[in-house]
Order: C-alpha cells, then sequence, then structure tokens
C-alpha cells in the first residue's frame, strides 16, 4: 500500500481534502515528515515532532502496516513520547520500592484517610511523573488529576515518610538522562516534591486538556509482591486521546506467565534477569485513532531508551465463542461482585475459571489477547475514578477491542474525576460479538442481583 508523506515548512497550514486548515505547523516540526493513513474508516494524520527524530523510524515502520487516507489532526506524538519515558522511568522506582518491600517489613505500607493502602511509591511517582510533565511542557500548561494528594506527608508525625519519598524521587530523577529527560539541575527538595504533587490537583471536566495519572493502580497487588500497574493518560475535551500503561510484573512474553492454579491470578515465574530477552514488565501504549495499540519491554539497567525500544503491536484476541473465552475480574470481592460475575459467566456459556488480576494489568492482557473479557461490578453506591480507566480504555480501543458500561454506552471522562453516569459496570472485550452476549446476560441477571 502507498503511503503519502509530506515535508512540513514551519507556519504552512497543512489543509485536509475538504479543504478544511487543519494544522499550522510551527517551527517544531520543520524537517518532520507527515503521514497519513487509513484504516477502520478512522482518517488521521501523525507528524513527527522534529524534538525527537528517532521516533521517526518506528513511525514509518507503523506506517508500513497502514494504508492511505487524508486527515485529522492528531498531533500528540510528543505527548505520547514523554508519556511512554515518564511511565518508564516510574516502573524502575516501582521496581525498586517493591523489592525492599518484599524484603523488609511490611511497615512501609500506611492507610489514607479512607484507610486504602498507600506506599512510598504512590507518592514519589506521581511526583516524578508530575516534574518530568512540567518540564517537558510548562508547569501552566500541564494539568493533572491523580490518586495522591500531600495531607498524610504534610502531617507533623510523617517527617520520616516524606524524606523517604523526596530520596525516592532524588534517585529517579538521577536516572533522567538514561530515558532521554533533562534531571534537574540539583536533587530536588522537599518542598519542590511537595509542590510536585500537589501540582495534580486538576478536577477534570468537559474542555480543555488534562492527563488522569493513577501512580500505583492496585496498591493491594503492589504491596503483596504481584501485579500492578502506572497508568497515565491525557485527555482532551472530554476524550481521551493517548494512555499508556506500566506493568512492571507483566512480562512481554504470554509463556512466562504461570497461572496459578487456585486463585488463578497472573504470577510471574521469579527468574534473575541474566539475559536481555528477559524482560519482566512492560509497557503498553496507544493513541486515539492510530489503529494500533503497542507494548515495550522495560529498559533494562544502564541501558539508554531509544526509541522504538523494541516495540511491537499488541492485538485483542480472535476468540469470539464464549466456551473458549477467558473472564479477567479484580481479586478483592470488595471491588467488584465476584458472584454476580460467576452468574453471568454461567449465563454466557463462559467454561474457564476467572483470571483474577490487580490493577488495569487487565486492560493490558484483553489488549495483549491473553484473555478476551474484563467485568467489573463494584457494590452500589461506589463511584469509579477516571485514572482508574483512561489508559486501559484507549488501549484496549485501539487493539482491536471493545469498553463500555452495562448498558453499551462508551465511558464518560468529560464529568469530573468521576464516572458519573456509569451504568451498573465496566465491561472489556475482545470484540462486538463477545461485549453483546456480555450485555444481553447483565440485563437478564440485574434485577434479581443484590447489587
Ligand atoms: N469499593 C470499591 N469498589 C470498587 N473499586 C474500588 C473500591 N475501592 C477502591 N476501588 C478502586 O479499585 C482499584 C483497584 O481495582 P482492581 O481492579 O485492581 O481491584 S483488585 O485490587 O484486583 O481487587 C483501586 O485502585 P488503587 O487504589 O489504585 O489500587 C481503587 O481505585
Ligand atoms: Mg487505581
Amino acid at each position: 500500500m502507498p503511503i503519502n508523506c509530506w515535508r512540513l515548512t514551519a507556519g504552512v497550514p497543512y489543509v485536509s481534502g475538504n479543504g478544511r486548515v487543519i494544522h499550522r505547523f510551527t517551527s517544531n516540526h520543520v524537517g518532520s515528515v507527515l503521514f497519513s493513513h487509513h484504516q477502520n474508516s478512522a482518517k488521521h494524520i501523525f507528524s513527527v515532532p522534529k524534538f525527537n527524530q528517532s521516533y521517526s523510524s518506528s513511525i514509518i515502520e507503523e506506517q508500513k502496516n497502514l494504508g492511505v487516507a487524508s486527515a485529522e489532526p492528531e498531533i500528540f506524538y510528543k505527548e505520547l513520547d514523554v508519556a511512554v519515558r515518564a511511565v518508564q522511568m516510574a516502573c524502575s522506582l516501582c521496581q525498586r520500592v517493591q523489592d525492599s518491600l518484599i524484603s523488609k517489613s511490611k511497615d512501609q505500607v500506611h492507610s489514607k484517610d479512607d484507610s486504602s493502602p498507600v506506599t512510598i511509591a504512590d507518592w514519589s511517582v506521581q511526583a516524578a511523573i508530575s516534574w518530568l510533565l512540567s518540564e517537558s511542557f510548562g508547569r501552566k500548561n500541564v494539568s493533572i488529576v491523580a490518586e495522591e494528594d500531600v495531607k498524610k506527608l504534610s502531617k507533623a508525625d510523617a517527617s520520616g515518610l516524606l524524606a523517604a519519598v523526596v530520596n525516592t524521587v532524588n534517585e529517579c530523577l538521577a536516572e533522567a538522562p538514561r530515558f532521554g529527560f533533562q534531571g534537574p539541575d540539583m536533587a530536588l527538595g522537599t518542598s519542590d516534591v511537595l509542590e510536585a504533587i500537589s501540582h495534580c490537583n486538576s478536577s477534570g471536566g468537559p474542555t480543555g486538556r488534562f492527563w488522569t495519572l493513577d501512580p500505583v493502580d492496585g496498591t493491594l497487588g503492589f504491596v503483596r509482591g504481584d501485579q500492578y500497574a502506572i497508568a497515565l493518560a491525557l485527555i482532551e475535551d472530554g476524550e481521551v486521546v493517548l494512555g499508556v500503561l506500566g506493568c512492571p510484573n507483566y512480562p512481554m512474553r504470554k509463556e512466562w506467565l504461570s497461572y496459578h492454579h487456585r486463585c488463578h491470578r497472573i504470577k510471574t515465574r521469579l527468574t534473575p534477569p541474566t539475559s536481555d530477552s528477559w524482560h519482566q514488565g512492560l509497557v503498553t501504549y496507544a493513541l486515539k485513532g492510530s489503529g494500533r495499540a503497542w507494548m515495550q519491554p522495560l529498559l533494562h539497567a544502564n541501558k539508554k531508551f531509544v526509541w522504538p525500544n523494541s516495540a511491537r503491536p499488541v492485538c485483542v484476541s480472535s476468540i469470539d465463542d464464549p466456551a473458549l473465552a477467558t473472564f479477567c475480574e479484580p481479586v478483592e470481592k470488595a471491588n467488584s461482585s465476584h458472584s454476580f460475575t460467576a452468574g453471568l459467566a454461567h449465563t454466557m456459556g463462559l467454561r474457564k475459571q476467572p483470571l483474577r488480576v490487580y490493577s488495569m494489568v487487565k486492560y493490558a492482557a484483553i489488549a495483549r489477547g491473553d484473555a478476551e473479557i474484563f467485568m467489573k461490578f463494584a457494590r452500589a453506591g461506589y463511584k469509579e475514578k477516571i485514572w482508574d480507566h483512561a489508559a486501559g480504555v484507549v488501549i484496549i480501543q485501539e487493539a482491536g477491542g471493545v469498553v463500555t458500561d452495562a448498558g453499551g454506552h462508551p465511558l464518560d471522562f468529560s464529568k469530573g474525576i468521576y464516572l458519573e453516569c456509569l451504568d451498573r459496570g465496566v465491561i472489556a472485550s475482545a470484540g462486538a460479538k463477545l461485549h453483546d452476549k456480555i450485555i444481553r446476560a447483565v440485563d437478564a441477571s440485574w434485577d434479581s442481583s443484590s447489587l
């Protein structure tokens, strides 16, 4: 298939097929190559910002597999590039903290005011990513909705905890050059770290651009040495435009997964990283409308990050027969009714045991084709937060899957920090056929459920 490319000139408008000016390129884009492609009726244009020319090789590779079309503006490459690198750094931070949590005592796990667990990794990742985004795009241009605040850290008896967070953030940022960022000139002080965490105080909404960040999603999995995720997404005018999920314990190769026979959780075989081919974790990501989702391994210690960092496309499973499908759900009954999903599974003819996985790794598992269905039905009154879903939704959709609420409506990220209008629960699947079956099963079972 032929590929359209143009070389760009600063200030020259690019005009789409219907004559509409879709983007006026700045000097940042000079020398960039503009591609267009067409897949699944979506029309998009990609430009490669000048700041990161090495990115163009992965784009070119991607375009080889795509058709041709004219244009819609999707200029989020710099955002994607920064987000992937930042999440890579956060994965490295979390691995260090998780290793020390597992080998040391449990007194490193703290409770927030709502009694949910939190560790130094949650605050440290939030501070580090907030700082990196502000450095990359300018503080005033960066608005972030994120899970943590500084309430607990600012308490008089939390000085040791705060010092540990500051230390962890600085250890992480000292590695910035390895990931292609310029690190701070000198180590961040306590006030810088608190400021970076507090900067994530946006409440989202229907207009403008903001990031959502769950610094450690699946904190229970994290403290138990199991699966967890770092989730970063960009939302513009209520739509998720890009999503990045760091999954430090989810291996690149499915055959390296071992399934725990009793509880069916994904577990990583704890083989030591003796060679470059061994990858314990991955980062998966997608740009809305690109028709592609990707995964790349975590960066090995002492290696320098170079795009595309061995990225390869991911794709949802082709299984559409419920008898062959695997569904995944939260580990904790308190977070999603296992008895309701067991009833749905029976109604739909799902025969396999559920795969219970902590965190948004469930979204990654669907996007990668390791499972076909994800269902979450929280107790009545619980409101899902946007940072727990945004990144996963766009990755599954671009990998070819479907994500809706139980009424079949898209999740609405435009109503502030909660998915306000969510109908009953969240359903993700590998395709429309399975999806319709789940929604019909929910309708048939809902009235007799206790939810
Ligand atoms: N009661 C209740 N019901 C539903 N959901 C809740 C509830 N309480 C919390 N949360 C949110 O669920 C996030 C964890 O979801 P998981 O799918 O990872 O659940 S589980 O740990 O596997 O059981 C968890 O994310 P983290 O706090 O980042 O771990 C919460 O945002
Ligand atoms: Mg979460």
